[in-house]
């Protein structure tokens, strides 16, 4: 598949808030947050642990409403699941009965699209992460990083025209997380897929991004956006290059401007 072959999709969230009704008290999560992601961009949401990156996630999803503001998808208003969204957690969600290749192949059985030419790609995307020899396999025959890998290529099967992604590699080891990183800007590139990542890890996040929104701590709100002006996609090297180390420095400055991260502290941002 080319850039050419679809249409990717356009998100823009204005002056959202999003306030929680808990039995003690209300927890406002996101607070005026305004977001642009351009068709086939790719956009990371990077920040501590409870700025509010998944509610964010979810009111793109439209799983749930915005207290204020607006959420729109190709400029229309979010009310449901959008039919052209992929989805990848933070764990693999794989079903532990069916084999890697019927896992890949669930949202074309639910779609009635399972045919030759749905497997044919089901197969071409797990060649694409190196899992060729898996298909036949089933999920507790895999690690975690393959396991993942099957949940990025099933995301991808349908064409989704944006795919949001939550710390889908939080689970893995660092070594696992570099080499799916550059697997999925491959992957990215090539399907011209709009991407929403959601992540706490500041390499991470520039690695992947062409642009960075960074969250404060609760009630979340974009505190700055980083522009991650690089060519994708993006292959190991990249983490050597200078431009890679400078603008990791200069994330990790913002955070330590709004006190997120500090010295001989411990605090959830990766740095
Ligand atoms: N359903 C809910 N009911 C009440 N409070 C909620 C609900 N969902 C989230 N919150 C609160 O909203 C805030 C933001 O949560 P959210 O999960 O979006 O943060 P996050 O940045 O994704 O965190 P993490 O990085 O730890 O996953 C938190 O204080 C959380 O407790």
């Amino acid at each position: 598949m080319t850039k050419s072959e679809q249409t990717p999709i356009a998100v823009t969230c204005e002056h959202v808030s999003k306030r929680y009704l808990t039995r003690s008290a209300e927890v406002t999560a996101l607070n005026d947050v305004s977001v642009t992601v351009r068709p086939g961009e790719f956009v990371s949401l990077l920040g501590p642990s409870g700025c509010g990156k998944t509610t964010l996630l979810r009111l793109i999803t439209g799983l749930e409403q915005p207290s204020d503001g607006d959420v729109r998808i190709d400029e229309q208003e979010v009310r449901d699941a959008h039919p052209d969204l992929g989805v990848v957690f933070q764990t693999d969600l794989l079903m532990p009965w069916r084999t890697v290749l019927d896992n890949v192949l669930l949202q074309a059985e639910v779609r009635g699209q399972k045919n030759p030419a749905s497997i044919q790609r089901a197969k071409d995307l797990l060649a694409q992460v190196g899992l060729q020899d898996f298909v036949t396999s089933y999920p507790h025959e895999l690690s975690g990083g393959m396991k993942q890998r099957v949940g990025i290529c099933r995301a991808l099967l349908h064409k989704p025209r944006l795919l949001l992604m939550d710390e889908p590699f939080a689970a893995l080891d660092a070594m696992t997380r570099d080499q799916i990183s550059v697997e999925l800007s491959e992957l990215a590139s090539h399907a011209g897929t709009t991407i929403v990542f959601v992540t706490h890890s500041i390499p991470e996040a520039v690695f992947l991004s062409d642009r960075i929104y960074v969250m404060s701590a609760r009630p979340g709100r974009i505190a700055a956006e980083v522009v991650v002006d690089q060519p994708q996609p993006r292959q190991l090297h990249y983490r050597q290059n200078s431009a890679f180390i400078s603008k990791v420095a200069e994330v990790t400055a913002i955070f330590e401007s709004l006190g997120v991260l500090r010295d001989n502290q411990q605090q959830s941002v990766e740095a």
